[in-house]
């Protein structure tokens, strides 16, 4: 299969992240073009990421040019943005190409309905350690929307992370737990380098100290999936009346589980009111 042309219209920290893990994974650069407001950002991100961007700011309908040539199209705007994007690109897309959303909230018929009628569209909810080869991605795909489309996002998404293809009902509940997941482990990070550096340790080696070990239980977690569950790799940690056990009995008086749980389902309740909010009449 020829590698085929995307389109990456907005380029913050998501559609960044997808880029990367794309670029990573061996995408030619000269297959991509890319979007973002102004003239400075997007001479910055080609700059970064070798790709070729247009400047709504600069180049006139950037959306709708990046658009025209592509056989893929990843929308990387903020949820109240994702379906006037849609308006403004529908009449300069290839009738095949496929529409692939990383909005959190907007769903597939939000966006079927902005588009012109039989447009493919995919729902995706990634994350974005995309960038490092080392996502997860929630897909949905929409109703005219063919097996080929949906495993060719599959396929460029999933070179640089694990895919789902998930229904729609489980796309907010995936969205509490992997979109929004990565904050948590970067939460857990600062907290944990904080608490180095409260008892005396350099900045910058509490830092370390704490991403090298979550990087590292990370790894562990996944390659004992299946084999030994999280709570039995903690147990491995916990000797009887050790160092350990104080830490961890610390933090159930607290309540971090509870805690961890409320968050991650705030996260996917709050999915599901931006759906509301989004569907509201203006
Ligand atoms: N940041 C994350 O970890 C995740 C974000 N998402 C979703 O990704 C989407 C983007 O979020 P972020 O990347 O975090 O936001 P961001 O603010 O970093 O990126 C959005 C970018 O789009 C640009 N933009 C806005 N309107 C544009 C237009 N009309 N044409 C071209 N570029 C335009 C903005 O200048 C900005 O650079 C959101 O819908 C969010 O729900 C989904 C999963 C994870
Ligand atoms: O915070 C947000 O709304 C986006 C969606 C998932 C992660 N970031």
């Amino acid at each position: 299969m020829t590698a085929p042309k995307i389109a990456m219209l907005g380029l913050g920290s998501m559609n960044g992240a997808i880029l990367a893990g794309l670029l990573g994974a061996g995408v030619p650069a000269e297959n991509i073009t890319a979007t973002t407001r102004t003239a400075a950002s997007a001479q910055a991100k080609a700059d970064q990421y070798g790709v070729q961007v247009l400047a709504e700011e600069s180049t006139a309908e950037a959306n709708q040019r990046a658009a025209a040539s592509a056989d893929v199209v990843f929308l990387g705007v903020k949820p109240p943005q994702i379906t006037g994007l849609c308006a403004e690109i529908k009449d300069a897309l290839k009738p095949g190409a496929v529409v692939a959303s990383v909005a959190a909230a907007v769903t597939v018929a939000m966006m079927e309905q902005a588009l012109n009628p039989g447009q493919p569209v995919i729902r995706t909810m990634p994350n974005t350690p995309l960038s490092v080869g080392l996502g997860v991605v929630g897909l949905t795909p929409g109703r005219s929307t063919d097996q080929q489309h949906t495993e060719q996002v599959a396929q460029l998404l999933g070179a640089s992370g694990r895919v789902h293809v998930l229904p729609e009902e489980q796309i907010d509940a995936l969205t509490g737990v992997a979109g929004s997941g990565p904050a948590y482990a970067f939460y857990l990070a600062e907290h944990m380098a904080a608490a180095g550096v409260e008892m005396g340790l350099d900045p910058q080696l509490a830092a370390d100290l704490a991403a090298q070990t979550i990087y590292g239980a990370g790894k562990m977690l996944v390659e004992n999936l299946g084999t030994h569950d999280a709570a039995q790799l903690r147990r491995n940690v916990t000797s009887p009346n050790g160092t350990t056990q104080k830490a961890i009995e610390t933090f159930d008086a607290a309540d971090m589980g509870s805690a961890i749980r409320s968050g991650a389902q705030a996260s996917s309740t709050r999915a599901a009111e931006i759906t509301e909010e989004l569907s509201a009449p203006q």
